[in-house]
């Protein structure tokens, strides 16, 4: 009985919680390579490890100075997602950065920046993209945040399902888009207010606030507080209470948590990508995203 229940927990439903509109299931080039036990993938940004043994799959940023979230990022990450979500070997995924310090330093703003139009509907197209494959993973996600995690970073901790962060006070993690003097949009302000609350969520976002990991945890913005070598074997070990729970009821009752908030996006995103367009090309935008990116150089130096 204990191993009929065991198998009947790793049938997975195919593809991800996206309903029609989000084109799930897309193929693509990135291949796999390694044993019958290991399955590896590496890209220039991001590193996909799948542990054929244990179902854990580790997604690793490998994009340094700070993982930003490019063009290249975000493809290479959408392409290592649906071919996780494609695979029955997987059960869940994990997370995590391989460059010191920084888990994703959010939307690369160098793609926000001097572009042309076509330029910034394509980027927000893949922003969305990526959003839309990570929140409506049929996947337990669980991020292993070792590292700072400002704006588009917090973003993609925000989708996991669970959030564990390394305890250094030089870690925060928030939507801190009003800082730069933009808006973070309706879709990254309900994934805060899903997971924090609607009144957290307004004062965070309103000023844009960076959170210790004391405060994190304190608000709910992240599950566990561990020491930083301690990262990924607690999400690891996690990840194994999580398998407990038969595959099938697991993701039904996610997507019945989150489709309410993807449909919104779906239903929105034409709106959302031309609102998007027009913003970041003003004139004034431009502008405090370049004062924005000085103060970033100027604090190094
Ligand atoms: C209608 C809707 C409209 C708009 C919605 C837009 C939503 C936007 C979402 C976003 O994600 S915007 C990005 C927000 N990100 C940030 O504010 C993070 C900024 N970076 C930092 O705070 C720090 O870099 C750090 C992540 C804490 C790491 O600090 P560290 O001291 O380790 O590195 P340093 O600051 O020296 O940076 C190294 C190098 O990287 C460049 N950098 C940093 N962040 C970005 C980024 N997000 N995009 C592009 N480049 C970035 C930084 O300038 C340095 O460059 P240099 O070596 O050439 O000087």
């Amino acid at each position: 009985m204990a191993t009929l229940l065991r198998k009947a927990a790793r049938v997975s439903l195919s593809g991800s919680l996206l309903s029609a509109g989000g084109r799930p299931g897309r193929l693509y080039a990135l291949s796999y390579f390694g044993s019958n036990s290991r399955n590896s993938s590496t890209s220039s940004k991001v590193k996909v490890d799948l542990d054929n043994s244990s179902g854990i799959a580790v997604v690793k940023f490998q994009g340094p100075p700070v993982n930003s979230m490019g063009m290249d990022f975000l493809t290479e990450m959408a392409i290592g997602l649906d071919k996780l979500e494609l695979d029955k070997n997987c059960r869940g995924i994990i997370l995590t950065s391989a460059v010191p310090k920084v888990f994703s330093a959010g939307l690369d703003i160098m793609d926000m920046y001097g572009k042309t139009l076509e330029h910034y509907e394509l980027f927000w197209r893949s922003v969305q993209d990526l959003w839309l494959k990570l929140y409506s993973s049929s996947k337990i996600m669980i991020a292993a945040i070792n590292g700072a995690s400002p704006a588009g970073g917090c973003l993609m901790a925000l989708s996991c399902d669970y959030r564990i962060l390394a305890d250094n006070p030089r870690y925060k993690i928030g939507l801190n888009e009003a800082q730069l003097g933009i808006v973070a949009p309706f879709w990254f302000k309900d994934s805060m207010v899903n997971t924090v609350g609607y009144r957290i969520a307004e004062e965070s976002i309103q000023f844009g606030v960076m959170y210790s990991p004391a405060d994190a945890l304190k608000i709910g913005l992240v599950d566990q507080v561990v020491p930083e070598d301690k990262v990924l074997s607690t999400a690891k070990e996690k990840m194994e209470k999580w398998f407990d729970i038969p595959d099938h009821a697991r993701q039904i009752s996610k997507s019945m948590m989150r489709k309410p908030t993807i449909d919104r996006m779906l239903a929105n995103r034409e709106t959302d990508i031309k609102n998007f367009v027009g913003f970041i090309s003003k004139d004034s935008i431009q502008k405090s995203l370049e004062m924005y990116m000085a103060m970033l150089k100027m604090k190094k130096g």
